[in-house]
């Protein structure tokens, strides 16, 4: 299914509604301080209309200095409190908004840990997530941006009453006039903000590539290659190739940021120009009094500059309700549908898996990794896959354990079709060793066990059978060692067999009921390779295991060998009985057991 061609657009009413929905059901005082903010909000400009008339009529009145007093001093004080309640309601909703914001950033990575993981492979949903993100990287945009700005604008709205009622007193063409000049902005803010809008998509692009190459050139993981290689000016021109296109899209949407604000500046002086003249033309020929003179000048000036704003935020939630569409849609990505039968996973042990017509393309490539594959790997058999690079060895990995599902065909584990099945529990039934070891920036324990809660025992045996007990103990804190520099100066850095070792440990302390190894010998030393091939037994006991090698030597001791090539089993048999057959697996074995050989006598010093 494509996602493209499932975004929705959604009103900004609904966009709205979303966030209050959550809002809501987070933290229901959020809308105590808007509430509470928007009444301050709504009564501080009227402060200083009415005072300064008071005052000027007063003035040119009766003169009474304790009258004038008793209007300064109310004034001020109604102001001082005014203003503290503002900044002090801005300052809880912050501190709320800060949670909300976690609240959302926690959604958007449940979402991208639990989808399909066929869509982390895909640059599409990967733009998406970035989309995503932006909705709530920071306060002032996206989620935070539009509660803000829903914040200040119902205080506004209170107070729009206010000021039509003191503009409709002076003059209702005046207000007309008034609000024909300002939606005039606001249709031109809204056609800027659309542009830029439009630019998302490739600003964002030009973003994410920025950002890969950006961490690129500080990741510790690339530094030997950056070094050796002389990546850093290829790096650097790349960075400086996406930034430029950054650059380039923000000019461009500022040039017409730009436009609208010279229209902008014409329409304020023309506004200003008609509204003084007719105040003016008022107290000359209407008798207009200079007290009311300044209330009306002071209403219009505000109205016109609140209105302005107030269409400004109108246009801001528009347009960032736009971005909280795209986080919805980033949510909305579908899974695939998993069976309408959930079948629990089954008791009888070990496991048979079978594949069955099973063909297999990666989404969006026309190519077939596997066309109509049949494969039974019978409860706890040893399987080797071997075969040459491409051959589809891992893309079989990914379908065994489902992170990827057949094109066509089906998968079996003991008869059932794998997609009835949870998919969480039937992640829980495999061990598995990936061809790429990630190490993460916990303790040695943690990145065995994967949980905070361990199982020392299992954990002690784990070390031991993975072979890697002797290298932990020598570190001063054990198992409590941090790996990697990233997080801890003093953090571990381990060679890559010891990763290799690290990540068997793991697998075994998993306890999985289907093995999985893709390549888990290929940076091990000859000794370390051997100990793990004496121990496999016991490591995987009468489990159903795959074991995925290039060394050949190294697939005797499977019951079984699948001999891959151009996505088929070309040969299929124990060890002998492939050998037997003298085609391509004798071929590959005897070409690796020749080097083999050489290599023994050039260490001999023949
Ligand atoms: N995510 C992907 N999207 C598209 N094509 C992919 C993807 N992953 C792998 N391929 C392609 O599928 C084919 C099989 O890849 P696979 O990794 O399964 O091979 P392999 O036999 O494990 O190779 P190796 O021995 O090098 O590990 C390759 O041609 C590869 O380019």
């Amino acid at each position: 299914m494509n996602h493209e061609n499932h975004k929705k657009k959604r009103s900004t009413f609904n966009n709205l509604m979303f966030v209050f929905s959550y809002i809501w059901k987070w933290d229901k005082s959020v809308f105590l301080s808007v509430g509470f903010h928007s009444i301050f909000l709504a009564i501080s400009p009227f402060i200083w209309i009415f005072a300064p008339k008071l005052l000027i009529d007063e003035l040119l009145g009766l003169k009474r200095v304790e009258v004038m007093l008793g209007i300064l001093a109310s004034a001020l004080v109604i102001s001082a409190i005014t203003n503290y309640s503002i900044a002090y309601s801005i300052g809880a909703f912050r501190m709320k908004m800060s949670n909300i914001r976690f609240n959302f950033i926690d959604i958007i990575n449940d979402k991208a840990m639990e989808m399909d993981y066929r869509h982390t492979e895909d640059p599409k949903i990967l733009n998406d997530i970035h989309l995503a993100w932006r909705t709530v990287r920071n306060p002032w945009e996206g989620v935070g941006g539009v509660l803000q700005k829903v914040f200040t604008i119902l205080g506004s709205l209170i107070g729009f009453f206010g000021y039509v009622t003191i503009i409709m007193l002076l003059n209702p063409i005046i207000l007309v006039f008034l609000i024909i000049n300002v939606c005039i902005t606001y249709y031109l803010t809204l056609r800027a903000k659309g542009y830029e809008r439009s630019k998302k998509d490739e600003l964002s692009d030009y973003e994410r590539k920025s950002r890969y190459v950006n961490m690129t050139m500080s990741d510790f993981q690339f530094g030997k290659d950056i070094r050796i290689y002389s990546l850093k000016s290829l790096l650097s021109r790349k960075k400086r190739t996406f930034d430029g296109k950054r650059v380039d899209i923000a000019k461009d949407v500022q040039g017409r940021y730009f436009k609208t604000s010279l229209v902008d500046s014409a329409l304020l002086l023309l506004r200003e120009g008609v509204v003084y003249t007719y105040l003016v033309y008022s107290v000359i020929f209407k008798g207009l009094t200079l007290g009311n003179f300044t209330m009306y000048a002071a209403s219009i000036g505000s109205f016109a500059g609140w209105m302005d704003t107030l269409m400004k935020d109108i246009a801001f939630i528009k347009i960032n309700c736009m971005y909280i569409n795209d986080l919805r849609n980033f949510l909305d990505i579908e899974d695939e549908e998993g069976s309408k039968n959930i079948t629990a996973i089954p008791k009888e042990k070990p496991y048979e898996i079978e594949f069955k017509n099973v063909s297999f393309k990666y989404p969006n490539t026309e190519r077939y990794i596997f066309r109509n594959l049949n494969l039974k790997i019978k409860a706890g058999h040893k399987l080797a896959i071997v075969g040459i690079n491409g051959a589809g060895k891992t893309t079989l990995v990914k379908l065994i354990t489902r992170l990827y599902s057949p094109t066509e065909g089906e998968i079996l584990l003991n008869g059932i079709n794998v997609k009835d099945f949870d998919q969480k529990e039937y992640f829980k039934i495999f061990s598995v060793v990936f061809q790429e070891i990630k190490m993460f920036a916990f303790n040695v324990a943690e990145n065995i066990a994967y949980s905070e809660d361990i199982n020392m025992d299992r954990l002690e045996d784990s070390i031991r059978k993975a072979g890697i007990k002797e290298k932990i103990d020598s570190l001063k804190n054990g198992i409590k060692t941090n790996v990697l520099k990233v997080l801890d100066e003093y953090g571990v850095e381990f060679s890559g067999g010891e990763n290799q070792k690290l990540s068997l440990a793991r697998a075994l302390y998993k306890d999985g009921e289907i093995v999985i190894l893709d390549e888990p010998t290929a940076a091990l030393d000859p000794i370390a390779e051997h100990d793990i091939y004496k121990g496999f037994d016991d490591m995987i006991e009468n489990r159903t295991s795959v074991y995925i090698s290039h060394r050949l030597s190294s697939t005797r001791f499977c019951d079984v060998i699948a001999f891959f090539e151009d996505g088929e089993i070309k040969e299929y048999g124990t060890h002998t009985e492939l050998m037997d057959l003298k085609e391509k697996y004798a071929e590959m074995f005897n070409i690796q057991a020749q080097y083999y050989k050489e290599d023994q006598l050039i260490s001999k010093g023949a």
